[in-house]
């Protein structure tokens, strides 16, 4: 549905942002996963047209097979498009309902009658109909993160655009707003970014890894995790100890319990006694990406 391929992207301050960054986006949803600084949300921001790459080309299929050149054909881009960006703003006096309908207005849906349906079905789907004529000031953040939603599904867009927008919901929140995405998802494609190896785990059948201005990986989470079986290891470790496991060996995660470091090893044999072989997840997936792009590149990623 959209093709990417070889964008790159400076500022002015020097900072390479997007580093030849190729990927397919299926229909669906497809997690954009990198911790902060990867460039994520300056390739979310070139694909919603808002500023420009250096180089490289996008491309979506349109309504009937029609191809748009994503970085030229901007307003054709922005009639496909949904976006929520990561600093979503609301008008905190205004109530949800007429807000919605001021954007929807500014999309193009002028005819009346049928706004107020486009509308109503939209605080409907994202479950907002009994909040309707709350101002938004009063709104939760998983409340304002549907109403995001809400404005970026405004005219049907195929593509949808969200930029890390569980940051900050609690379980539940988050949980009803990725239920919400993965609804859109059977009709749209749906590109999440986000720095929480959950959301992609519970929801993307295709994702990426990116960092640096680089794609990692690409392709089906399960895919990903069986390329590591029988290469991640665990073991509880000593707090004074965890410097030298470090130095020794490809660290991929440590996590404290009862008190003491459980670290993951990534390592093809089992690399020392006392260590345990344990099942991959995206997570150790996530980290032995980050750990082989700095191994390869240790001044890039000396941040
Ligand atoms: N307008 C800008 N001018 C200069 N540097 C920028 C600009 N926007 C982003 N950067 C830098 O580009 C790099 C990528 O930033 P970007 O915001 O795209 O990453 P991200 O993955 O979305 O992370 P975050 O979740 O922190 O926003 C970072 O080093 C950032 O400091």
């Amino acid at each position: 549905m959209l093709t990417i391929r070889d964008l790159s992207k400076t500022y002015s301050n020097g900072v390479r942002a997007l580093d030849g960054v190729s990927l397919d986006v299926p229909r669906g949803m497809f997690g954009l996963l990198g911790p902060n600084g990867a460039g994520k949300s300056s390739l979310m921001r070139t694909l919603a047209t808002l500023q420009e790459a250096d180089s490289g080309s996008a491309t979506l299929e349109g309504e009937g097979g029609a191809v748009i050149d994503v970085l030229r054909d901007k307003d054709a881009v922005r009639r496909q498009l949904g976006y929520l960006p990561q600093d979503f703003g609301v008008y905190p006096k205004v109530s949800a309902l007429d807000l919605l309908e001021h954007f929807a207005v500014l999309k193009g849906l002028t005819a009346r009658k049928l706004r107020r349906e486009v509308v109503d079905g939209l605080l409907q789907q994202v479950n907002l109909w009994d909040a309707r004529k709350r101002n938004l000031g009063t709104f939760s953040g998983g409340m304002r993160q549907r109403f995001g939603i809400a404005q970026a599904l405004l005219g049907n867009p195929r593509l949808v655009i969200v930029d890390e927008p569980t940051a900050g919901l609690d379980p539940e929140e988050r949980n009803r707003f990725l239920n919400l995405l993965a609804e859109i998802g059977e009709n749209v494609a749906v590109i999440l970014s986000t720095h929480i190896v959950e959301d992609v785990t519970d929801l993307c059948p295709t994702m990426a890894i990116m960092n640096k201005g680089q794609v990692l990986l690409t392709g089906r989470p399960s895919d990903a995790i069986d390329a590591l079986a029988n290469q991640v290891w665990r073991k509880q470790v000593a707090k004074a100890t965890l410097g030298d496991y470090e130095h020794r060996h490809t660290v991929l995660s440590t996590r404290l319990v009862a008190g003491n470091p459980v670290i993951h090893v990534f390592a093809p044999e089992r690399p020392e006694e006392g260590f345990e072989q344990v099942a991959p997840d995206l997570e150790d997936v996530y980290f032995q990406r980050l750990r082989q792009q700095a191994a390869l590149a240790p001044h890039a990623v000396a941040a």
